[in-house]
């Protein structure tokens, strides 16, 4: 028997005053948020700012969407990969997708909404916008401490104007009898950040970097916030980008949300993170670049960011 302790996620409130520039408890949140990227990848983050009543017509919202024809879900494209619909497919066949580019400019949304619904569907655009620009700002609050722990503050506002964000809604179905009960491959993000929220439909599992799997059980008012490979890039290999997967073993379906920060500009490890003990260890790279490298990488390896721009 593994007499080991189980692992578990570290979690830490961002709400209220505690995770306000200036307050005493800042710069200790700012340190446990650097620490939890660099050990875990990731953390629960408390965040009051999503109300119970958004989460409810967020994942209303989500029902609706994937309940539309499969021709009308097909409309959602992009020229950037994994960025439109994915149809369940004969190996992944719990899995369908979409996204929606820059959720949290109005017009963006307000498009993808009458794509899906030529009428119009006002509730379902108000409450996407709304939570893409309350999980945006999570995300930019989360880059700035990681930022300020690392004594970066300089480079904050030109990451920040830089950010492009992608809305992506995940539906799993349970599976049949005889079929995988894998929702979702084991993978790392391609992102800098992601944030994801779920219905009440655990499946989620998180691996640490000794190889034990987490799962991801959250609390009510809470988000995974998760580092990507080209936040580890950035930070010179400190930050971890843990490696994830869904199983489904619940009887109804799950659906997610999850918003990706990705990087308009050139990523580059700023030099303050460079010495001889870091020697440095990506070169700088194009953010969208390294996603169509990753999405032409069939052997997909465990770190794609270190096959794309290592040193
Ligand atoms: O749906 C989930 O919980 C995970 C989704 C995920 O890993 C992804 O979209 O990259
Ligand atoms: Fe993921």
């Amino acid at each position: 028997m593994d007499l080991r302790t189980l692992p578990m996620l570290p979690t830490i409130n961002l709400s209220g005053q505690t995770a306000k520039p200036g307050s005493s408890s800042w710069a200790s949140a700012c340190s446990n948020v650097r620490r939890a990227l660099e050990e875990y990848g990731c953390f629960v983050a408390v965040y009051d700012k999503v109300s119970s009543e958004l989460q409810s017509a967020v994942f209303d919202a989500l029902e609706d969407l994937f309940s539309l024809p499969t021709e009308t879900k097909a409309k959602n494209t992009s020229n950037k990969p994994f960025y439109g619909y994915q149809s369940p497919h004969p190996i992944f066949p719990l899995i369908e997708g979409m996204g929606i580019e820059d959720a949290p400019i109005l017009e963006r949304t307000q498009s993808f909404t009458n794509l899906m619904w030529p009428t119009g569907n006002k509730r379902f655009c108000d409450s996407i916008h709304l939570y893409s620009e309350l999980v945006s700002e999570l995300e930019r609050l989360v880059k700035g401490m990681v930022f300020e722990s690392y004594g970066l503050e300089k480079y904050l506002n030109a990451h920040i104007n830089s950010t492009t964000y992608l809305l992506r809604f995940n539906k799993y179905r349970a599976p049949r009898k005889t079929e995988t009960n894998l929702g979702a491959f084991p993978h790392s993000d391609k992102s800098f950040l992601t944030i994801l929220r779920q219905n009440q439909v655990n499946g989620l599992e998180i691996q640490t970097k000794e190889g034990d799997w987490i799962k991801y059980e959250p609390p009510a008012q809470s988000f995974l916030v998760m580092a990507g490979e080209a936040f580890l890039a950035w930070s010179n290999n400190r930050i971890h980008a843990p490696i994830h997967r869904v199983i489904m073993t619940e009887k109804t379906a799950r659906y997610s949300i999850v918003l990706f920060a990705f990087s308009n500009d050139l990523v580059i490890t700023p030099e303050e993170l460079v010495d001889d003990e870091h020697p440095l260890r990506f070169k700088p790279f194009d953010h969208f670049g390294f996603l169509c490298f990753y999405s032409k990488d069939t052997q997909k390896t465990d770190c794609t960011i270190k096959a794309y721009c290592g040193l």
